[in-house]
């Protein structure tokens, strides 16, 4: 089995007396797409935010590849590969959608993400950025500002963003939440073809059981902020005390 590329040891947080992550041990490798599942309120946003940094743990450890990240700030964390797909933070809205991308190709060059460069000088960078516009499919859209696409587009933008910064680790919060039915395929398209990088480990909080079905390598559950079950769909799905706290009542919403 390959190293893991992030793992987290018993990793905790407490908000006053409630525990909303509590110890969860798990270990992530590449090629991997671990959907991550619970109930509402067991605490998979909030893992999340305990990976990429936005919370900070009250005890134990987030790694990746092997070195320690969990004193380390957000950005700290993106620049040893961690990357989450976040809603419109880091865009410029009134720079076009290329623009954009080419600013994210920048900071991962090391260029950082100064707006004002002479942009003859930079013409790798946005060739970089017309490739990520074209695996998007947003090219019919790189002239536009990124403030004037419809909800749908916004979010391929993210995902683009995120590509052009090559992080080793997706991670994506309901990457389809609130989206119509004419966009939500085009963004698992995308995140199917991440997976398909076996450098690639991608983490997915997600409610769709289609969605779980048809990208998840692996489950895990959360229940309580505990982690409750930990394996291969067919497994977890099967399982009956997942069935209990979860799969049972949220198939009958979602399917
Ligand atoms: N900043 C905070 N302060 C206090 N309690 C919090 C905070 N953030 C989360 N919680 C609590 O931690 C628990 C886990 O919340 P979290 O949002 O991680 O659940 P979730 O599994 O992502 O739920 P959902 O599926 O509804 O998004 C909840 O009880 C929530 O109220």
């Amino acid at each position: 089995m390959t190293t893991p590329s992030l793992e987290t040891r018993d990793l905790t947080i407490r908000f006053g007396g409630h525990v909303a992550v509590n110890r969860v041990s798990a270990a992530f490798r590449p090629g991997e797409l671990t959907a991550i599942v619970g109930p509402n309120g067991a605490g998979k946003t909030t893992y999340f935010n305990l990976i990429s940094g936005q919370l900070a743990a009250s005890s134990g450890q987030v790694l990746k590849d092997g070195t320690d990240l969990t004193g380390m700030a957000p950005s700290t964390r993106a620049r040893h590969g961690i990357g989450r797909a976040f809603q419109l933070t880091n865009l410029f809205p009134a720079l076009s959608v290329l623009e954009n991308i080419r600013l994210a190709v920048q900071a991962r060059a090391g260029e950082g993400w100064r707006i004002l460069r002479p942009v003859g000088r930079f013409g790798h960078l946005t060739e970089a950025a017309e490739r990520f516009l074209e695996a998007t499919r947003l090219t019919h859209l790189a002239h536009q500002p990124a403030a004037a696409l419809p909800h749908g587009d916004q979010r391929k933008l993210e995902v683009a963003l995120l590509m052009a910064m090559e992080p080793d680790i997706y991670m994506f919060d309901e990457p389809t939440a609130g989206m119509s039915l004419d966009h939500a395929p085009d963004v698992l398209d995308l995140i199917a073809t991440i997976k398909t990088d076996p450098a690639k480990t991608v983490l997915l909080v997600e409610h769709k059981m289609d969605v779980i079905r048809a990208l998840a390598d692996r489950i895990i559950v959360l229940h309580n902020g505990e982690l409750l079950a930990d394996g291969p769909p067919a497994e977890i799905m099967d399982s009956q005390v997942v069935r209990d706290v979860y799969l049972g009542t949220a198939t009958e919403e979602t399917a």
